[in-house]
């Protein structure tokens, strides 16, 4: 297999629609890659991996997913991450996070692995809060594999509400152990990936209690089942949770605790302690315990960005090459692209992948500084990156959703079909929006921050701002948005302003009037969240800018601001209301902002698959190739659709026999019946 990825050259054989597309393009995709990715040695890389991977059968599925049962989709994903992980010391820098990321994704896609938390979510708590002496201990035999762990924070009766979960961690100064206890069905964790059946250690969450004070969640490294056996150890029960929406490759699971000992250094004591004699250290910031969860969620504007950007490439490609319908030439139908419903569907979410994965690299490197401050001891970052990262969180997930879900729609009954894939990458990148702090709930902490950032503006304190919020104090000034991106900033910034203030007004005025502060909270909650929302969407439109401005290549830099000016006009416009509610915007500037809109697109269309194709995700990993074995096809390269979505319905388990016994138990009885 060759595998291409200049736009301008043409393969054999190809789609004639979508060489053509192809042949339109202002740009090249390598460069845009570069761009995408950081460098071109960074885009280079993830060409050189997945060339290297295409050409390892056993790397590639070995059957189509939808049609595999659970057990099997667990065995499948299981031996294509064992055989991964043996090929990995060729193919990857072993210390690159996003090498291992994107080779993961390829070879294992959607569908989860029972490795996926531990490289994710084990042991980088491990990291983070584990002193010099826990990674001599754990740390290499957990990189090395030898042992697989998880991340069993939530439980069945709380997720959201850390402070009150249930699991304990009882201090015993007679034996210098912790006691762990599950004293309820509801403290049974809940949730975690890989534990249900494929993990043997856990970083296990729960309420510190020494001489009966309870010291909130920490965090203890947990054995779970024998090495040898793998049976579970005596006082611990654990099992997988059941089939989910999507990640059904991945074993998430229950664990409970019957005072289950573990020894007093298995407390992950990197930031604090607890002392032979049963004195607390405290952590020099109340919420150390939580840092790895923002390290998580810092990473999930580039993580989602890349998920909406997968159902894109496949959306955009199907409608290149699906016609239907006519436009002014009578003799030949249109490609579904040219509607200009269909780029309104299509292009602004091609804008918002674009825009999260900018956002996304910014937020990693600001956790990574976050994280060597805090490894000498400085914490003052916490609470900002806290508060936007709650509120990426939430947005990015929320319009990746919302992506992923029209680009479905974009592909009409064939994207209703698995073989489309875009159901499989919907089912995964939706969790975002519970998973890592349920949305609502983030935006509500994100809301505390900007409402504390009003007060201390009233209190005529605006040189208190953090650069984030600073705009909270800028005076009104009406904006000519013609005058281009700065002036749709300040536009978006006083939108975002006013609704933080009447929020907070709001809020303030609950509580003068005697409601409770947690109450007139709750009053104002859904104002608080739009605040949050708003803010956040400021904060990616101006992370675009920033990355577009950065550009030098011309070609690069002109069809980056095409899509650029489209995100601004399309967030604009959806947020408009807020603005036209005040006068601040007339209803000229309205008409201005459709406008802009619509000619975004046309200017969008030429440049729309190469703009799919710079995210260069391979055939593999869209499900989309149909080599030796049968895939997903609806994302493919080359654009040959209808052949192999019929090679794909034949190859459906249904298909194997004419006549099923479904058929012969029941239909055939009820017409024979129905005849007499
Ligand atoms: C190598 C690659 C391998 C494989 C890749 C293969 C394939 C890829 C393809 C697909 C994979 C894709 C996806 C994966 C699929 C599944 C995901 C898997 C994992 C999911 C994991 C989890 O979900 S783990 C559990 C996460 N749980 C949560 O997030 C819980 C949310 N709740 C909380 O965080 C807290 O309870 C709370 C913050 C909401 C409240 O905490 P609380 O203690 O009650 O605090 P408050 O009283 O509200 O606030 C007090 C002050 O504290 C401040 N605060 C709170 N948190 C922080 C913080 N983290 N940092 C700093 N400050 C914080 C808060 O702002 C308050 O401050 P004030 O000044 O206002 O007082
Ligand atoms: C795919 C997937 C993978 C996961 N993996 C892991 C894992 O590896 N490890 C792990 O520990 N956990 C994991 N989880 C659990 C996940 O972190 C929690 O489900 C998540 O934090 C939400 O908590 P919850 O389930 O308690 O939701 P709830 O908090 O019960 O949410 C229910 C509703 O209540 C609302 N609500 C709750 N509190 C408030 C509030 N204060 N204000 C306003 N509204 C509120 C929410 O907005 C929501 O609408 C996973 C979950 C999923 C879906």
């Amino acid at each position: 297999m060759t595998m291409v990825f200049l736009n301008k050259e043409i393969r054999d054989g190809d789609n004639p629609d979508l060489t053509e597309e192809r042949k339109t393009a202002t740009f090249d995709t390598n460069k845009m890659a570069e761009v995408i990715y950081g460098s071109e040695k960074l885009a280079r890389r993830r060409r050189e991996i997945s060339q290297a991977v295409s050409l390892i059968p056993e790397l590639a599925d070995s059957k189509p997913l939808p049609f595999l049962s659970r057990n099997e989709k667990i065995l499948e994903s299981t031996r294509k991450v064992t055989a991964l992980n043996e090929h990995l010391p060729r193919l990857i820098n072993m210390n690159d996070e996003d090498e291992a990321w994107h080779i993961h994704s390829e070879v294992i896609g959607f569908e989860g692995n029972p490795l996926a938390l531990h490289h994710s979510l084990f042991i980088p708590p491990l990291v983070i809060q584990g002193s010099d002496e826990q990674h001599e201990k754990w740390l290499g035999r957990a990189k090395r594999r030898e042992i697989i762990g998880c991340y069993a924070q939530t439980e069945l009766g709380h997720g959201s509400n850390i402070r009150k979960l249930e699991t304990t961690a009882t201090y015993s100064l007679s034996t210098q152990e912790f006691i762990l206890h599950t004293p309820t069905i509801n403290a049974l964790k809940w949730w975690p990936g890989a534990l249900g059946k494929s993990s043997n250690h856990a970083v296990v969450v729960a309420s510190l209690i020494i001489k009966e004070q309870n010291y909130g969640p920490h965090l203890f490294m947990v054995q779970i089942r024998d090495e040898q056996s793998h049976e579970p150890l005596p006082g611990i029960a654990v099992g997988d949770i059941g089939p989910k929406m999507a990640f059904n490759g991945a074993d998430n699971g229950f664990l409970g605790f019957n005072n289950f000992r573990i020894p007093r250094g298995n407390l992950l004591n990197r930031h604090c302690n607890v002392e032979v004699d049963g004195t607390y250290v405290r952590p020099p910031h109340d919420k150390m315990n939580y840092a790895g969860m923002i390290r998580v969620r810092s990473r999930m504007a580039a993580e989602q960005g890349t998920f909406m950007a997968q159902a894109l490439t496949i959306a955009v490609r199907y409608s290149a090459v699906r016609r239907q319908g006519f436009l002014e030439n009578k003799s030949q139908e249109v490609k579904v692209l040219d509607y200009q419903t269909q780029q309104h569907r299509l292009f602004p979410a091609i804008a918002r992948s674009y825009a999260f994965i900018f956002c996304g690299f910014e937020t990693i490197q600001k956790y990574e500084t976050l994280q060597n401050e805090m490894n000498s001891g400085n914490v003052s970052l916490m609470a900002d990156l806290h508060a936007l990262t709650s509120g990426i969180k939430s947005v990015v997930t929320y319009q990746t959703g919302e992506g992923i879900e029209q680009a479905r729609m974009a592909c009409g009954g064939h994207g209703y079909s698995m073989a489309s894939y875009i159901s499989e990458i919907y089912g995964c990148a939706i969790g975002g929006c519970t998973y890592e702090g349920e949305n609502m709930v983030m935006l509500l902490q994100l809301a505390r921050y900007l409402v504390k950032s009003v007060e201390l503006a009233m209190r005529g304190k605006p040189g208190d701002l953090g650069p984030m919020v600073a705009y909270l104090a800028y005076p009104d000034i009406k904006v000519d948005l013609v005058t281009g991106p700065e002036a749709y900033v300040k536009m978006f910034q006083h939108i975002s302003k006013r609704q933080s203030i009447k929020a907070t007004e709001k809020f303030h005025r609950k509580m003068e009037s005697g409601v409770s502060r947690d109450e007139a909270w709750n009053q104002c909650a859904v104002e608080l969240t739009r605040a949050s929302r708003l803010h956040t969407r400021l904060y990616i439109i101006e992370t675009f800018i920033r990355r577009v401005d950065s550009i030098e290549d011309l070609s690069i830099k002109m069809v980056l601001t095409d899509l650029m000016n489209l995100h601004l006009n399309y967030e604009l416009l959806d947020v408009a209301s807020y603005a036209l509610e005040d006068g601040f915007m007339s209803s000229t500037q309205m008409g201005f902002i459709k406008n802009q809109l619509y000619s975004s697109l046309e200017k969008i269309r030429p440049n729309a698959v190469s703009l799919v194709d710079s995210f260069q995700f391979s055939d593999l990993q869209l499900r989309s190739n149909l080599l030796n074995f049968l895939f997903q096809v609806l994302g493919r390269r080359d654009g040959h659709v209808y052949q192999n979505l019929f090679e794909w319905a034949k190859s459906s388990p249904l298909n194997q026999t004419e006549v099923l016994p479904s058929v012969t138990q029941y239909l055939k009885p009820m017409m024979e019946k129905a005849k007499l």
